[in-house]
């Protein structure tokens, strides 16, 4: 299937996203709570309305309120149970004000998607101290406070034998290092490390723990690449288009879902073939990897 950068943009529309087909069937998730950060836009907004869609009672969490507000009025139109809890992951306090609002609300938690995270392209040689700590604090702690606060409201609810509970973190592709943005991929590294371990630590708790990595997915993320990096857009797999939101919410959906009941502690990749071949250059191609003509 072939997708141009526009019609992936396209698809990342409420709309689009509600319309759009899946292989899930609709009751997937009935009766079932799912807490998805950074769901007012881009892969948490497709992964929360999937997760609607779906069966499941969804919170969304973000630092804009407006954004989220959107979201849940978009869905409840639609017969959906959703709640906006505005919440900074960075800030553990407010992490625990949030899972109190969702065990106020429906008093459980069946799956938590770690998707908030965000960081700013720049060579690495030119980093600011407090550049580099604004990223790791967003991607590592942030989604480490979600995630550990996920596990003790396991161990203070503790699941039924035979039932798992699922966190699903969103990373980036780390194998091949990611030019202009080695402050995040060493912040993501770090969650999948933690990500590994803790796979084995939560499982007599019932938790089953893994990561998404995205390639290049059509996002209004995308908006704060330079131009130059953004031509180069649909080259950087062998797929030659960008992924869409859909895309990586139906890859969380299958990790979260039955059908994930015997995967923990893995990465699943979702980059049309990006970390085997391709070039992103996302603060720009430096002149030395130029190409001639
Ligand atoms: C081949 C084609 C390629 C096309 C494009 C490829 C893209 C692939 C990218 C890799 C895969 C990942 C994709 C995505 O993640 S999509 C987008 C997700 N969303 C975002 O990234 C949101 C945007 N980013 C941010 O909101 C912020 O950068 C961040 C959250 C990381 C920091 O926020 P915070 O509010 O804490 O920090 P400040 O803004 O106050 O800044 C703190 C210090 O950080 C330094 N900084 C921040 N921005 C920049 C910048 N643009 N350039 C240089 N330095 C920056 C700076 O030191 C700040 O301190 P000062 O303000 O005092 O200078
Ligand atoms: N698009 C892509 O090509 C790729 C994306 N990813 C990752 O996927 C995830 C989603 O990105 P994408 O949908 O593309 O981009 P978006 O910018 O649309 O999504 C990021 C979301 O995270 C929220 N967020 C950021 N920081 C925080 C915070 N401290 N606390 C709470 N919420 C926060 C943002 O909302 P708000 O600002 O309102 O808080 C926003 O809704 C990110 O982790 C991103 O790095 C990974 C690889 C590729």
């Amino acid at each position: 299937m072939s997708t141009t950068p526009e019609q992936a943009e396209q698809q990342n529309t409420p709309e689009a996203l509600w319309a759009a087909e899946t292989v899930y069937r609709p009751d997937l998730f009935a009766g079932k709570v799912a807490l998805v950060s950074g769901g007012g836009s881009g892969i948490g907004r497709a992964t929360a309305l999937l997760f609607a869609r779906l069966g499941a009672k969804v919170a969304i969490c973000g630092r804009t309120a407006e954004k989220l507000d959107a979201v849940v009025e978009f869905a409840r139109a639609r017969g959906a149970e959703m709640i906006a809890v505005p919440t900074n992951v960075r800030e553990p306090e407010q992490v625990e004000a949030l899972f109190a609002r969702i065990d106020d609300t429906w008093g459980r938690l069946d799956c938590v998607v770690n998707n908030a995270g965000g960081q700013y392209p720049q060579q690495a040689i030119d980093y600011a101290p407090k550049g580099w700590a604004a990223v790791i604090n967003n991607n590592l702690n942030g989604s480490w406070y979600m995630m550990q606060r996920a596990a003790q409201y396991w161990r203070e609810h503790p699941l039924p034998t035979g039932v798992s509970a699922s966190i699903v973190n969103v990373v980036v592709v780390t194998e091949r290092g990611m030019p202009g943005v080695a402050h995040t991929v060493a912040a993501r590294a770090g969650i999948i490390g933690a990500s590994r371990t803790v796979a084995v630590e939560w499982a007599p708790l019932g938790i089953r723990v893994n990561c998404v990595a995205p390639g290049l997915t059509a996002t209004e993320g995308l908006s704060v690449y330079p131009p130059e990096a953004v031509r180069e857009f649909p080259l950087a797999n062998p797929m030659k288009r960008p992924g869409t939101a859909m895309e990586i919410a139906e890859g969380c959906i299958y990790l979260s879902a039955s059908s994930g009941r015997f995967i923990t502690g893995e990465v699943l990749t979702i980059d049309g073939g990006g970390k085997l071949w391709g070039e992103l250059w996302t603060a720009g191609r430096p002149e030395y990897y130029k190409l001639p003509g």
